[in-house]
């Protein structure tokens, strides 16, 4: 069962949690004060911490900074009344996975828990899984870089063949990776992500093939690895670069034998899975340096899918901006209606070097600071401002010019759409992979007659 620890001065508060959350099977702490807190802290594993950030003798952020210093993996939520959103920016910063505005409801807090877990029990091979995600829904995009991103999809997912994502950090090679497993014969199993880089290689073994209890210290019940449990699905292994030597070893042996073997038995386990891959290093490099098994490689590496930064797709920016508006306007309950055009030209300029997920942060970000219908400049942080300013590759002109262009290609794309669907809306954004929703967004904004 997940452990939560719950950090509130209200004692009645705590107690109501308590209860709820044990309900929905979590083993729950509570603790009243920054120092009892911690003391429960240093006693046991966390798998979240639910913390208020006003507490008596101290703060939640003191919580927060312990859990980094130790480099625990405990998720941190941080409860907060509206009028601190600023200091609720400020935990997210620290690195707090997500802030959960008091008053809320038992079911509200529930989603929040579920949105930032891989809740897995201890018998599952889901400890160092990745959080999971909303993956269901992306944004296909009108680009051309787009287009071939999701032509090389569409053409790779069908088949078995083992496929390695290639991409900058936050460009999307985990949406890309389910978004394969989704379009394939597999959709109906399981998808099991694994982030390499989080494991340490002591446990890979278990982690990968399980183990039975007893086997070594800690290993207190069976456990299921995520080769087994995503046997019949796909099973996505991100920063597979990032492997030690010996635990390559043992992957090349799973891979090629098609069977596992638990830590601690002698037993085969046959397995069935789709193999996608995913690094944001030069592997090719690693293999040159002698850092990477070049056999391992070509295993993983039956067919390359090369994913496109947000720079790469800049044609797409407007959907992405409406797709991560929209979607922080459902989490934080708003109704943000856009950007004004002096914001939105400081996202056109900006150099994103994180990507999507820089993208989406930022716009949660301005939309939980928004108190107007729109958000203005002044929301948007100095540095990301000078940055957009000094982008020589994009100065003003440039980007002007060059957005210019792509927005008139844009428009002649949504026309032709609507146009070949005789002005069937649901048609044309099925055609332009865009929802209805953004399809009349887009055509308000190029004054398209509805
Ligand atoms: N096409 C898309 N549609 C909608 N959201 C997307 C899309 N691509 C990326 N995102 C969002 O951007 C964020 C980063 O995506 P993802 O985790 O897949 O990137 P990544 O390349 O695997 O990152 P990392 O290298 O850090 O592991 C996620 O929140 C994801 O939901």
């Amino acid at each position: 069962m997940p452990k939560i620890l719950v950090v509130d001065d209200d004692v009645a508060f705590c107690n109501m949690l308590k209860g709820y959350l044990e309900r929905q099977k979590y083993t729950v702490f509570n603790a009243f004060g920054v120092q009892q807190a911690l003391q429960i802290m240093d006693e046991n594993i966390l798998d979240v911490l639910l913390t208020d950030l006003r507490l008596p003798n101290g703060t939640g952020i003191e919580l927060l900074d312990k859990i980094r210093v130790k480099g625990l993996k405990t998720q941190v939520v941080v409860m907060t009344g509206y009028a601190e959103v600023s200091s609720a920016v400020a935990a997210m910063k620290k690195g707090a996975a997500d802030y959960i505005a008091k008053p809320f409801s038992p079911n509200a807090l529930l989603e929040t828990l579920q949105k930032i877990q891989s809740v897995a029990p201890n018998t599952g091979p889901a400890t160092e899984t990745k959080p999971k995600q909303d993956l269901s829904n992306r944004v296909m995009g009108i680009s051309d870089a787009a287009v071939q991103l999701n032509n090389h999809i569409a053409l790779v997912a069908p088949t078995n063949m083992s496929v390695f994502i290639n991409g900058a950090s936050g460009t999307g090679k985990e949406v890309t990776a389910k978004a394969i497993h989704d379009l394939s014969k597999r959709c109906t199993s399981s998808f099991i992500a694994v982030d390499c880089g989080a494991i340490p290689k002591e446990l890979a073994a278990s982690e990968f093939f399980g183990h039975v209890k007893g086997s070594f210290t800690g290993a207190v019940e069976d456990k299921v690895g995520c080769f087994e449990a995503s046997s019949g699905g796909t099973l996505f292994l991100d920063e597979v670069g990032n492997l030690s030597y010996e635990n390559q070893v043992q992957l090349l042996r799973a891979l090629q034998e098609r069977s596992i073997k638990k830590v601690g038995s002698t037993k085969e386990t046959p397995v069935d899975i789709r193999l996608v891959s995913a690094t944001n290093e030069n592997l090719e490099q690693a293999v040159a340096d002698g850092r990477f098994r070049e056999d391992l490689f070509h295993r993983l590496n039956e067919f390359t899918i090369n994913v496109p930064s947000l720079k790469e797709r800049n044609l797409d920016l407007p959907l992405f901006i409406d797709y991560f508006l929209n979607k922080a306007n459902a989490e934080l309950h708003k109704d943000v209606k856009g950007f004004t055009n002096d914001a939105l030209s400081i996202l056109k300029k900006y150099p994103w070097p994180g990507n999507f997920r820089e993208l989406q942060n930022l716009i949660k970000r301005l939309v939980l600071l928004c108190q107007e219908k729109e958000i203005d400049v002044a929301l948007i942080p100095e540095h990301m401002k000078n940055k957009a300013n000094s982008n020589v590759e994009s100065s003003v002109e440039n980007a002007a010019v060059n957005w210019v262009d792509k927005e008139i290609l844009e428009k002649r794309r949504i026309e032709e759409a609507l146009v070949q669907t005789k002005y069937n809306k649901s048609k044309a954004a099925k055609l332009l992979q865009i929802t209805r929703k953004t399809l009349y967004n887009r055509m308000a904004y190029y004054k398209l007659d509805l």
